[in-house]
């Protein structure tokens, strides 16, 4: 007899609608322990302005600390106009780049895929130009602009300053990643590889191009074919005018890859329908395999939306996405995830969702329409 699992989830939920959209999510752990061989310790923390408000840093150390103890992390959303001022010590986004660098998440995997017809009318792009778009953003997620060196602008300020630096080893091991993504979800067909650089003007994006290109050469020769490299401004273009051409895997560094992620948010309809992965090494795609899996942050791709908070309509289904790759790349159970995304799928198809992304239903109701589906599949 298999011995049951008892994994440990660190809850963050944040601020403004990052508790409003985890709070739909929090039952499913208590419905897969009730139907499942699986049991779950779960420590809520705090993250963002509200701990700011309480312990006065954006995230503690202890809380980093525990962090890493654990099988997986769920994330809200951080942020929002009463702490938006002073340096980044003390701005509630530095408590989600602290938590990145400290369990190296370097891969931020963000999937943007149109996968109800519900969508191709509602999207801002015609439907011809969005059916089928498959799009996965690979962000590099601990290095460049970001975690360079700053100058801070004092109160009479003449200049200030962000520095972007790629190292070699920071490239190499995120194409890696687009590698392993590319053959493992592509099938029979690996998925193109598209790198985004500025390498006509940046020196760290010249370096990018060339690690880019060294590392698929020397060892995934086979997805040779499949590498092409875009600048970013004219990716940018191509995203919002014939989507499917970058079809595939968008690899590229912080800066570009947290701006591109958003846009490609408009081709499925809403930024608020959006999960990501934060990863410190490549998922694991064998079901049951033993391997150590890497780190997780699982987190929705979008801020923290003071503007609709408080008001009972942000979209949760970015929140389950979260959820469902966290099951997928942590905890493994596959199934979980699956029956997930076809919940997603089935309810969007149904019109059974919040007003961001077409429908009428409240962030409780579009929240308890997928846990309904979930259910009755783990019942059936
Ligand atoms: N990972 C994180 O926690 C992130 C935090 N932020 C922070 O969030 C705060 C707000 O930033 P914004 O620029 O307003 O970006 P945002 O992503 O919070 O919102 C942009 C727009 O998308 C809408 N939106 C976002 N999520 C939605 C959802 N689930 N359902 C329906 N609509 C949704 C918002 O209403 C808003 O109109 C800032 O403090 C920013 O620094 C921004 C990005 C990521
Ligand atoms: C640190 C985050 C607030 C940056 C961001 O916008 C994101 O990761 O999407
Ligand atoms: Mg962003």
């Amino acid at each position: 007899m298999s011995e049951s699992r008892c994994y440990k989830v660190m809850i963050l939920p944040g601020d403004h609608i990052g508790p409003e959209i985890m709070n739909e999510v929090l039952p499913l752990f208590e419905m897969l322990s009730s139907k499942l061989d699986v049991s779950f310790q779960l420590m809520e923390r705090r993250i963002g302005g509200n701990c700011l408000d309480l312990h006065h840093c954006p995230i503690q150390p202890e809380t980093l600390q525990e962090a890493q103890g654990c099988d997986a992390i769920l994330l809200g959303s951080v942020g929002g106009p009463k702490w938006d001022r002073g340096d980044s010590e003390n701005r509630p986004e530095t408590g989600i780049l602290r938590l990145r660098r400290h369990l190296n998440l370097f891969a931020n995997v963000r999937p943007a895929k149109v996968i109800s017809e519900s969508q191709l009318a509602f999207s801002s792009l015609k439907p011809e130009r969005v059916e089928g778009v498959d799009i996965i953003t690979l962000r590099e997620n601990v290095g460049g602009i970001y975690f360079g060196p700053k100058v801070e602008p004092g109160p009479d300020a003449m200049v200030a300053s962000d520095l972007c630096e790629y190292t070699r080893e920071e490239v190499a091991r995120l194409t890696r990643v687009a590698a392993t993504l590319s053959l493992s979800l592509g099938g029979k067909e690996p998925l193109a590889i598209h790198s985004i650089d500025k390498a006509n003007v940046m020196a760290s994006s010249r370096l990018w191009r060339q690690v880019v290109k060294e590392t698929i050469r020397s060892e995934f020769p086979q997805l040779e074919p499949k590498l092409s490299h875009h600048l970013v401004d004219s990716a940018a273009m191509v995203l919002a005018k014939e989507p499917r051409k970058l079809n595939g895997i968008l690899l590229t560094e912080n800066l570009f890859g947290d701006i591109l992620s958003d846009l490609t948010s408009v081709i499925p309809g809403s930024l608020g329908l959006l999960g990501s992965a934060e990863l410190s090494g490549a998922p694991i795609f064998q079901q049951g395999s033993e391997s150590p899996r890497p780190k997780g942050v699982y987190q929705p791709v979008s801020g923290s939306a003071p503007d609709i908070a408080g008001k009972g309509i942000a979209n949760p289904i970015g929140m389950f996405e979260s959820f469902a790759m966290m099951c997928r790349w942590s905890l493994d159970l596959t199934r979980v995830a699956d029956l997930i995304d076809e919940a997603i799928r089935t309810t969007l198809d149904r019109g059974e969702c919040t007003i961001d992304a077409g429908g009428n239903l409240s962030t409780r109701e579009a929240g308890q329409a997928i846990r309904r589906f979930v259910q009755d599949g783990l019942s059936g």
